[in-house]
């Protein structure tokens, strides 16, 4: 089932009295079926942040049409729009973004804290996803007491308690060392596969990119072309690496 319908998508930044208007996006049209686990590439200013963005509700286009679940994203007022983030639309940032006041627990639940869901209820929901990214033992302790990776192990879980139909993910892995970083994409691709959960990865890292299904290249605010991964994994990363050393942006 298709969860996004991007038509013509164009995005400009500065007023039209600004000298300085820049097209970030420009037209871009693309789908997205459920349970997909897509990368999207593209070198630093090629707009990445302003898509993920417009997917994940945070922005809007400056035209074109962005369908999300059968609804166009344009027709909903402020309100609307928080709602649909909160429920439809699960973040994971490069730097986590986890409260430092509260434990990784209290982090977790929060999404669902907000929406007034019961104590038991958020429970059984936390303990059952802690296990599954093993955080069990880290719970009750606070962001700076545990690692990046298991930081980014507890965003993940916020991420996915609320049953997202959506988990945007920008640079995951970008402050994680190598081991953290390959237990996170073995996390996502768990998640993807085990709870059908759709993620959009945007990424500059050609290894965390080969485990997704598909790669979409953006280039100077366009798609410039789409990769899909085939049987072979090496086949797959080669062929990134060809693409990328064309349109730029590999920074590892
Ligand atoms: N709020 C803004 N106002 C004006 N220009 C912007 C704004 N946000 C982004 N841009 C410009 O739009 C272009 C695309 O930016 P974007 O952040 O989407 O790129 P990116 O591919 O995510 O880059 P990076 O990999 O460095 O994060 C860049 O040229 C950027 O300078």
């Amino acid at each position: 089932m298709q969860i996004i319908k991007a038509e013509n998508i164009s995005k400009t930044y500065g007023s039209k009295k600004n000298a300085k208007q820049y097209r970030a996006l420009k037209s871009i049209s693309f789908e997205v079926n459920e349970g997909e686990f897509i990368g999207v590439m593209g070198a630093s200013g090629s707009g990445k942040t302003t898509l993920l963005n417009i997917l994940g509700s945070i922005d809007k286009p400056t035209s074109g049409k962005f369908i999300m679940d059968g609804h166009d994203i344009a027709t909903l007022n402020k309100n609307q729009l928080a709602k649909h983030r909160m429920e439809n639309i699960g973040f994971i940032f490069q730097d986590y973004n986890l409260l430092e006041t509260m434990t990784l627990k209290e982090n977790i639940i929060l999404p669902l804290a907000l929406r007034g869901i019961k104590a038991n209820v958020m429970e059984e929901k936390l303990f059952n996803f802690a296990r599954d990214l093993g955080i069990m033992e880290v719970l009750d302790k606070y962001p700076y007491e545990v690692s990046g990776g298991e930081q980014q192990r507890a965003a993940a879980c916020r991420a996915l308690i609320t049953n997202p139909k959506m988990i945007l993910a920008d640079e995951p892995t970008g402050n994680l060392d190598s081991k953290s970083g390959k237990e996170l994409l073995n996390l996502l691709t768990f998640i993807n596969k085990e709870y059908k959960a759709t993620i959009l990865l945007v990424t500059h890292d050609v290894f965390a990119a080969s485990y997704c299904q598909k790669i979409m290249f953006i280039r100077d605010g366009e798609i410039h072309n789409e990769l899909y991964a085939g049987d072979n994994k090496k086949q797959f990363f080669d062929a990134i690496i060809d693409v990328m050393s064309v349109i730029g942006g590999e920074e590892k």
